[in-house]
């Protein structure tokens, strides 16, 4: 799909999306807490697709209605021989350990860029659990055939936080007890607030987090009951925070539907849209955006690396020379994130350096508008399509169905908003 964006106006008010990072925990704690479960405000984009696909593979059953889904399980039992998780790098690496909960040998497969993301976590530390594990030379296909045993282990948690979600959910579904999980040097934390929260929420065994160096589970006797509960996904401030900006940058909108007390982490995009002096009022149920002329920040996006692409839209239109901290974090995501974010914006004139971990962005110049690829990465897609709202000139998005991974109504909603879009 080729999306054609216009120098646009923007009026109006939208819901943000549901939470894909929500969504997909929703999908993998109703399995292993078993039960039924309510899921309210379900997400339909492909990974959300992808995680319910893998829950039917291992035992669940999922049926429809108008804006719920009623999932019931009775723990993980896999009733296929293989299980695809789509594109989703939170999906491959959170239900891995659960399908390693079963004692036969399971094939996990993948699509698109996550046939290159990086899995060789699961060759070293899956076999100390008693897993037999084949990679593709730390790649997918992955063979897994449990069952997975919680023991001590020390993990390393600076590549992703996406595979300890994954170990603190088998561990609790397999009734760990008195058995400590370490990390070194873990990134991007509140996703492993927002992994606990969803535990708590669907009564799990949840580990208490010492300071995010230590997950511990204390000695229990028996497992929970399983038992009726309902969930509500919460609104996606990763995809909401392409519309802040948009507010911000091209007009007066209102978003409802993010909540200012979840934990997750790409709320931070509020602490960004203040230090550039942007038109804000937070509400109870809304916050509200209008345009005002906007100054270069400095913004650490280590622990929220998935803020980079709407920061770099954002500090186009900022007067002075922007920072953002964390860069080290974009190398594996559904391109080489900083690399197609220097080259993409730099068709439409922004310049931008790297500079180790630092992304150094010159704004406040004109923005062109120009033919930019998303090279298939949904947040790219979203980014420039954004940028493109205040332009000079025509900004054309080849690929742009990429936004599918997470929000597939993107372009529905800022066109809702007002933006002069066309895309076939
Ligand atoms: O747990 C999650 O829902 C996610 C964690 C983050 O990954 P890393 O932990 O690899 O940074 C984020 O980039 C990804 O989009 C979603
Ligand atoms: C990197 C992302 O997701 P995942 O790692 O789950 O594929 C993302 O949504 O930007």
């Amino acid at each position: 799909m080729i999306a054609t964006i216009e120098p646009s106006v923007l009026a109006g008010e939208i819901y943000a999306p549901a939470s894909k990072s929500s969504m997909q925990r929703a999908c993998a704690a109703a399995l292993a807490a078993g039960g039924v479960t309510i899921i309210r405000n379900p997400g339909e984009s492909n990974d959300d697709k992808a995680a319910l696909g893998v829950i039917s593979a291992l035992g669940a059953e999922v049926k429809k209605s108008a804006g719920s889904l009623e999932v019931q399980s009775s723990g993980v039992h896999a009733r296929e021989q293989a299980v695809h998780c789509g594109e989703s790098g939170l999906g491959i690496r959170m239900f891995t350990p659960l399908v390693a909960l079963n004692d036969r040998e399971i094939t996990i497969t993948g699509e698109g860029s996550l046939v290159t993301r990086p899995m060789d976590f699961f060759d070293s530390v899956l076999p100390q659990l008693g897993v037999e594990v084949h990679s593709n030379n730390g790649k997918l296909p992955l063979k897994v055939k449990g069952p997975l045993q919680p023991r001590n282990i020390t993990i390393d948690g600076s590549l992703s936080s996406q595979f300890l979600t994954g170990i603190l959910f088998a561990y609790s579904a397999s009734g760990a007890s008195d058995v400590e999980v370490q990390v070194t040097d873990l990134k991007s934390k509140p996703y492993v607030d927002l992994t606990l929260a969803v535990m708590q929420a669907f009564g799990m065994n949840v580990p208490e987090n010492r300071n995010y160096e230590s997950f511990y589970f204390k000695k229990q006797a028996a497992s929970v009951e399983p038992v009726k509960r309902t969930y509500t996904v919460e609104g996606d401030w990763s995809g909401g925070a392409f519309l802040l900006v948009a507010g911000a940058i091209a007009g007066n909108v209102t978003i409802k539907g993010l909540d200012v007390f979840s934990t997750q982490a790409d709320k931070a995009v509020l602490q960004a849209l203040m230090s550039c002096g942007a038109g804000i009022s937070i509400e109870a149920e809304q916050i509200i955006l209008r345009p005002m002329p906007l100054k270069a920040f400095h913004f650490n996006a280590t622990d929220c690396p998935d803020l980079f692409p709407p920061l770099v839209a954002l500090a186009a239109y900022c007067e002075g020379t922007t920072v953002i901290e964390g860069v080290g974090r974009l190398a594996h995501k559904e391109s080489d994130r900083a690399l197609t974010l220097q080259e993409e914006f730099g068709k439409m004139g922004v310049s931008i350096e790297l500079q180790g971990d630092l992304m150094i962005i010159h704004g406040g110049n004109q923005v062109n508008g120009a033919a930019v690829s998303s090279r298939h990465d949904h947040r790219i897609a979203m980014a420039t399509a954004v940028a493109g709202l205040k332009a000079t000139g025509t900004t054309t998005i080849s690929d742009a169905d990429a936004i599918n991974k997470s929000y597939p109504v993107f372009f529905d909603h800022i066109r809702q908003l007002g933006a002069k879009v066309k895309y076939a």
